[in-house]
């Protein structure tokens, strides 16, 4: 079906949520400056790669040039303003693995206690006119220009981002990241908005106050919108770290397929989400993504970098995977069960490329 045009509704203005006044233990997150990137690339690079060996693969990235009210008021809009009905039209099929759709909380329950998940996720594919049938939902015919917009600009974003890389692991080919991700070619690329339902202390006690089990993120990058509700924990080393909200900027994390050309160089390190602190617990935490993930024709190889080599980092890879191949299959290894059981530092492999995850 082809897209229908936008109706551009009225979107209610963004409060952002306040911040929390409790002291935690946070990661010092470095950022990085992107505004540099149009006339000092290497020197960005630099930073950014100072930036990803501080925290594991996770940094801040702030003047992307991106306008995230308009990101969260169109969360917002989509989480208060259309009924189940409407927003269950395309649902996430697990089966597949491409992950795209909406998928209602409390599906299922978590780590054998009757306590149930809360997210609510909504997975928006790209808008190359290849996925019209995951767009066929009211919300996304109302707001087609500007989700189409901003998934476009998130694409700028990491378009960037995949040159630094490529400049960090000094690349013959600047662009080597670049041509394995297109915005015009297939892939499972999704903006996402997803929203946390507090459940009591008493549930969440049961089941360690896990919002979002640990995991490492399935693709080659995400960015993580403005999160004023803290919950997001990195594990560095064996502690957990929050991380802080990069003030009108993006969080921003290696995902395992950048890992793998990387040759485990640029880390995809464990996250998960517990619940927030108590004057935050019951605002509505909202998040916007966007996971950058490889497509069909993007093979995943360590990449030739005489870094990776001079670091004795570099093999060579006897059968390369496809990108689309791993990150369905993880997809389906991690959400395709009947329930989330509590497991720790699980192996999940194809072909030479193995990931240790765990849901603790
Ligand atoms: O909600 C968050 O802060 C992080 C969620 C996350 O890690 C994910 O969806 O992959
Ligand atoms: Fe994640």
């Amino acid at each position: 079906m082809p897209p229908i045009a936008t109706t551009n509704t009225e979107l209610k203005p963004w409060v952002a949520p306040v911040e929390t006044s409790y002291q935690l233990d946070y990661a010092d997150l470095v950022t990085i400056d992107l505004s540099k990137f149009g006339h000092n690339r290497h020197q960005l690079a630099d930073d950014l790669h100072n930036a990803i060996k501080k925290n594991g693969g996770f940094f801040g990235v702030i003047n992307s040039g991106i306008e995230q009210t308009e990101i969260f008021q169109l969360g917002q809009s989509f989480f208060n303003d259309y009924s189940l009905e409407s927003k269950s039209k395309v649902p996430v099929n697990f089966e597949t693995g491409n992950y795209f759709g909406y998928k209602s909380k409390g599906n299922k329950y978590l780590f054998g206690t009757d306590v149930k998940e809360n997210s609510e996720i909504f997975n928006i594919a790209k808008f190359n006119g290849l996925n019209d049938e995951f767009h066929d939902l009211d919300f996304v015919h109302n707001n087609y220009d500007q989700l189409s917009k901003v998934s476009h600009e998130c694409f700028d974003i990491v378009r960037k981002l995949l040159i630094l890389f490529a400049i960090i692991l000094e690349l013959d080919d600047e662009l080597y990241f670049v041509n394995r991700h297109k915005y015009e070619d297939p892939s499972d690329d999704q903006l996402r908005y997803m929203k946390y339902h507090p459940r009591t202390p008493e549930d969440d006690s049961k089941v360690d106050n896990i919002w979002a089990r640990a995991h490492t993120d399935f693709g080659t990058l995400t960015l993580l919108f403005n999160q004023l509700v803290v919950g997001l924990q990195i594990k560095l080393g064996d502690q957990w770290k929050y991380v802080r909200p990069v003030k009108d900027g993006i969080v921003c994390n290696v995902g395992d397929t950048l890992n793998f050309w990387s040759g485990g160089y640029f880390e995809s390190t464990i996250h998960r989400v517990v619940r927030p602190p108590p004057d935050q617990v019951n605002k509505p935490r909202i998040g916007a993504f966007y996971f950058l993930r490889p497509g069909d024709k993007a093979l995943i190889e360590v990449a030739h970098s005489p870094l990776l080599k001079r670091l004795g980092l570099y093999r060579e890879t006897k059968e390369p995977i496809i990108g689309t191949d791993y990150v369905r299959k993880r997809v389906v290894d991690y959400h395709n069960r009947p329930t989330y059981e509590k497991q720790s530092n699980v192996k999940f492999k194809v072909g030479e490329f193995e990931i240790t995850d765990g849901f603790d």
